[in-house]
C-alpha cells in the first residue's frame, strides 16, 4: 500500500537573513494526523521554519510542500486548511476582538463554524470582543490567536509557542482543544520550549539547534532513554568529596547526600565506581522525562 503523502515535506530547506542562517538544509516529514512537537533553544530556528511553512517566508534554498502545495505560491489555495498562531501576534490595536476575527477569517478564505464555541471556551465573552485589541492583556490576545487558528476547523495548525501568556485554566482548555484536534484526524505542529508540554501532547518531536535538525525521535523513545536518578548517602558527615569518573555526571549535593543524572546505558558501571566508596545508602530511579530532554538538550550543545 502507498505511503499517504505528508502533510509537512521539508527538502533541504535553507533560510538565510543576509549572512545570518536562519536554518540550514532542513529535511521534516509530518504526516496526516500527527502531533508533531518542535523544540529547540532560543535562536534555533523555530520560528523560522513555522513561518516557512506558512509561507511567510520564502526559503532561500530547498523546498517546502504542505498539504502537497508551495504555501508562497499557492498561498490562496492553502489558506482555508491552515491555522497559524505566530510566536508574536501582530493585531490591528483599534479594531475590536469580533473585527479581527471576521478580518483575519477574510483572509482565510474559509467559513468559520467554529469560532462561537471556541471564544465561550475560551472565555471570551460578547463584551470582550466588543473591545478593541488595544485593550486587552498578553492573555486575552493570545486567546484571540487561539481562536483565530481554529474556528475555521483547518486540517493543519501550525503553533508557534501557543501557551505563552495563558493562565492554568485556560491552558487546560488549551490541552483539551488538542486532544480533541487528535482525535479529529487533524494534523498539529508545535514549536515550544516548555518540555513537559511537548511531552504531554506530541507523539513524535524534533530538535532543532543552531539552524539544524539534531534529532527526529518518538515521544515514547525519550522516555526509554531517559536518565537514572542515583541518590548516595554516606552518613559520614563529611561532606562533599570528589567522585572520581562520576563527576560527569553532574552531583549535585547537600551535605553528604549527592544527587547523579545518570544515562542508563552507563549506570552499571557508575555504580560500580561508586561503591568503591563509603556509601551508607542508595536509590536508583527513573528521572522525568522533562530531565531526558534536558539530557538531549545538553548532548546536543556539547556536540561541535
Ligand atoms: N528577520 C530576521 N533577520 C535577521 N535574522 C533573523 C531574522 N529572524 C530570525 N533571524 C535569525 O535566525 C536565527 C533563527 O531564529 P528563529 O527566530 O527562527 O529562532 P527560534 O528557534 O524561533 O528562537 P526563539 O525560541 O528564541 O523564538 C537566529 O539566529 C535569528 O537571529
Amino acid at each position: 500500500m502507498a505511503t499517504p503523502d505528508p502533510v509537512i515535506a521539508l527538502r533541504s530547506v535553507t533560510k538565510r537573513y543576509g549572512r545570518t542562517v536562519g536554518v540550514a538544509e532542513l529535511d521534516l516529514s509530518v504526516g496526516a494526523g500527527e502531533v508533531f512537537g518542535f523544540l529547540g533553544p532560543n535562536g534555533a530556528g523555530k520560528t523560522t521554519t513555522l513561518r516557512c511553512l506558512v509561507g511567510l517566508l520564502r526559503p532561500t534554498e530547498g523546498e517546502v510542500r504542505v498539504l502537497g502545495l508551495d504555501p508562497v505560491a499557492d498561498h490562496r489555495r492553502l489558506a482555508p486548511a491552515l491555522g497559524y498562531l505566530p510566536g508574536e501576534l501582530r493585531l490591528y490595536p483599534e479594531l475590536t476582538g469580533r473585527q479581527t476575527l471576521r478580518l483575519l477569517a477574510d483572509l482565510q478564505g474559509a467559513p468559520t463554524p467554529r469560532q462561537r464555541e471556541l471564544c465561550e471556551r475560551l472565555d471570551l465573552s460578547g463584551p470582550v470582543l466588543d473591545r478593541p485589541v488595544r485593550e486587552y492583556s498578553r492573555g486575552m490576545k493570545q486567546k484571540l490567536g487561539l481562536v483565530q487558528a481554529l474556528q475555521h476547523d483547518p486540517e493543519l495548525v501550525v503553533l508557534d509557542e501557543p501557551t505563552e501568556g495563558l493562565d492554568p485554566l485556560v491552558q487546560a482548555v488549551f490541552f483539551e482543544l488538542l486532544a480533541e484536534a487528535e482525535a479529529a484526524g487533524r494534523t498539529v505542529l508545535l514549536s515550544s520550549h516548555v518540555l513537559p508540554e511537548v511531552q504531554r501532547v506530541c507523539r513524535r518531536v524534533a530538535i532543532i539547534r543552531g539552524g539544524r535538525l539534531v534529532t527526529v525521535r518518538p515521544v515514547a523513545e525519550l522516555r526509554e532513554a531517559r536518565a537514572r536518578r542515583v541518590r548516595l548517602v554516606f552518613a559520614d558527615g563529611a561532606g562533599a568529596r570528589p567522585l572520581g569518573a562520576a563527576e560527569a555526571w553532574s552531583p549535585a549535593w547537600q551535605g553528604d547526600r549527592v544527587e547523579l543524572l545518570v544515562p542508563p546505558g552507563e549506570l552499571v558501571a557508575a555504580l560500580r565506581e561508586l561503591l568503591r566508596l563509603p556509601v551508607a545508602d542508595l536509590t536508583v530511579e527513573e528521572a522525568g522525562l522533562d530531565e531526558a530532554f534536558l539530557d538531549l538538550y545538553r548532548s546536543v550543545e556539547e556536540e561541535p
